[in-house]
């Protein structure tokens, strides 16, 4: 293969990451020249170019060396190293991405008796990741056929072809359509970047460190928030002791109401109404959460 010296990140093509993956690919910079659907954009400002494929080719092409990066979910690439064994081991996920997320479950007809994994001993098991479903009833010592589907896993047992499945969950609107029930999460999933566990050493791995650091940013900003409020002196403490994690909050002065202060915290997550109550009852009031745009240290 002829060296290359601009870096190649593999993305899906048209499905669920394609949007996604673009914005954070723009947060950390980078803009594209080709329009979305030609299956190769070319980098405008910085050496990184993009190769828009099917979602279930992208562990393969890192693992071949025909790109050097890719945005896959951690079901696709998990499936991958399981079915394709060393040679595949020894692809990384360098950072979650925190798009995509879903679950990847065992799901039974509503009207069956389920308890325990054993219980599927004898059945078939429709999926459309039979490395991964695999794994799961060695590790739990099921006798189970596995049936690969490539797709539609869901409606496998209402056409009498298999007894159980197991496929991919977000909301879980799918399988109450198909009056089916989750029993057990086999994998959390979600976007992630992946690539080889080692960089190269060119200038290739220079950009990838450098798109690191910029992913870094671009995650925690986009997970931080802004809390603002107000307290008395007397309530401080134990409203301090109740703020979501983070570096210490600021404190400021209120014109005119010596005992009162405006209190400024970031926060590394997201902040829940039920928190909110709770730093309220301790004797916060005018409570503001709001989204954080760009940070600089
Ligand atoms: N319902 C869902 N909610 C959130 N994320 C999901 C959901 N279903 C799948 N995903 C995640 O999004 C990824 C892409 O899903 P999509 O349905 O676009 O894939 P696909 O149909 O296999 O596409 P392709 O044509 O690229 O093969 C999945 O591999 C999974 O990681
Ligand atoms: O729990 P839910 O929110 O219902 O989501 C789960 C469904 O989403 C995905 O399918 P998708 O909608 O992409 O259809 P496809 O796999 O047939 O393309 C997945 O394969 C499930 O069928
Ligand atoms: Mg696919």
């Amino acid at each position: 293969m002829k060296p290359r010296d601009r870096l190649r990140i593999a993305m899906q093509k048209s499905g669920r990451l394609t949007e996604p993956a673009l914005d954070v690919l723009k947060r950390c910079g980078l803009t594209f020249r080709q329009s979305r659907d030609k299956l190769f954009c070319f980098g405008e400002g910085e050496p990184v170019d993009l190769l828009l494929v099917r979602d279930d080719d992208i562990p393969g092409l890192i693992a071949q060396g025909v790109c050097d990066l890719g945005i896959v979910g951690r079901n696709v690439l998990d499936e991958f190293k399981g079915v394709a064994g060393d040679a595949a081991a020894a692809l990384t996920e360098w950072r979650p991405l925190g798009f995509g997320r879903c679950r990847l479950s065992i799901a039974v007809p509503q009207d069956v008796d389920y308890t325990v994994p054993k219980d599927l001993d004898g059945l078939r098991i429709a999926t459309s990741y039979p490395g991964l479903l695999g794994q799961w009833l060695r590790r739990n010592e099921v006798d189970a056929a596995v049936v690969t589907l490539a797709g539609s896993v869901e409606i496998a047992p209402k056409l009498g072809t298999a007894d159980a499945i197991c496929d991919l969950v977000q909301s879980g609107g799918t399988l109450v359509a198909n009056q089916l029930r989750e029993t057990d999460v086999l994998l959390q999933s979600e976007a992630v970047l992946a690539g080889p566990d080692t960089l190269p050493t060119d200038e290739r791995g220079d950009m990838i460190e450098l798109l690191l650091k910029r992913l870094d940013g671009v995650i925690q900003v986009r997970e931080s928030r802004l809390l603002l409020l107000q307290t008395s002196r007397t309530s401080l403490d134990a409203v301090t002791r109740l703020l979501p994690g983070g570096p210490q909050p600021t404190l400021l002065p209120v014109a005119g109401q010596p005992d009162q202060l405006m209190l400024q915290a970031l926060c590394a997550g997201e902040v829940s109404w039920r928190q909110l109550e709770e730093i309220k009852k301790a004797g916060a009031r005018e409570m503001f959460v709001l989204p954080v745009e760009k940070m600089l240290a």
